[in-house]
């Protein structure tokens, strides 16, 4: 599967609330790139090689993973390990400028894909997670809250003004950013069956009488959500130092920006499990 990536010197720069018509959905035109080696003027390009990673078919009645393996114990440590992988991505990301014709709509191009490379990404990533889960995991997908949260609120509050022209790099760690940050919510899929599990007649009740307040009450952990909160303004005061700078050491990333990423998060993993919820017993 091939990539193509390209960025025009010279476009006008659309401001962060123009992030959407990448997709379409604000009725900005796709713009198919010429590809690689295009004699369009002023046009770079880079390419990329991705190995796909789509899920081999499983029967569905032998999806749901019955093992001890799903358990709300572990999915949390995935959780806390996914906290370090997030917070790295921002780190990567924040090195460089906003880089605003990154987000030109004309950017991305995947033979065979409508779309741009992140939808792309992120898609097929999800596509492994629905393996040992029950199949209403393959309907559920908040990509493009993600895709919002992050283009529109995070990344301009983050990324210095401006361009340093590195936009192939901006957009490779854009993907990974949001490659980690839905990974992160959708895992919420794992954390309901893990519930579900632990505490099956409870949420049939819910789910019988199809209530998702009732299921948010049930899935809500107050005092866990305070201490990843916590723990990831900390993580991001760590990982972030600039430790060649004179004390006090600067820092790469604001942390309260994190903590506050994380009060996104939260949420939206939330979402997806009472999403999975509503559908557990189908
Ligand atoms: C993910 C969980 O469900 C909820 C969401 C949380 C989160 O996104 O970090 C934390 C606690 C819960 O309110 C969990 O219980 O661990």
């Amino acid at each position: 599967m091939e990539f193509k990536l390209a960025a025009k010197a010279a476009a006008a720069w659309p401001s962060p609330a123009h992030a959407l018509a990448l997709r379409g959905e604000t009725g900005g035109s796709r713009v198919g790139f010429a590809g690689f080696g295009s004699a369009a003027t002023g046009t770079k390009a880079l390419r990329l090689r991705a190995a796909s990673n789509s899920a081999t078919p499983v029967a569905k009645e032998g999806r749901v993973d019955q093992s001890e393996t799903v358990t709300l114990g572990s999915i949390r440590q995935t959780l806390i390990k996914l906290e370090d992988s997030i917070i790295f991505c921002l780190l990567e990301r924040a090195q460089y400028r906003y880089n605003a014709d990154t987000y030109d709509s004309s950017y991305f191009h995947m033979d065979g894909f409508e779309g741009s490379l992140v939808e792309y990404m992120v898609r097929e990533t999800e596509k492994l997670h629905v393996q040992v889960l029950h199949p209403i995991a393959d309907s559920i997908n908040i990509n493009k809250k993600i895709w919002n949260l992050y283009f529109d609120e995070l990344l301009p509050r983050f990324a210095k003004e401006g361009s340093d022209g590195n936009y192939g790099s901006s957009a490779l760690c854009d993907t990974s950013c949001l490659q980690a940050l839905s990974k992160r919510i959708h895992n919420g899929k794992f954390v309901a069956e893990a519930k579900f599990q632990q505490s099956p007649e409870a949420y049939r009740l819910a789910i019988e009488a199809q209530d998702p307040v009732q299921l948010m009450e049930l899935l809500t952990f107050e005092t866990v959500e305070r201490a990843v909160e916590q723990r990831v303004e900390v993580k991001a005061k760590i990982f972030g130092q600039d430790v060649s700078t004179a004390a006090p050491p600067a820092r790469k990333i604001d942390p309260s920006l994190v903590a506050g990423l994380y009060r996104r998060i939260m949420p939206l993993t939330k979402e997806v499990q009472v999403a999975y919820l509503l559908g557990r017993l189908d």
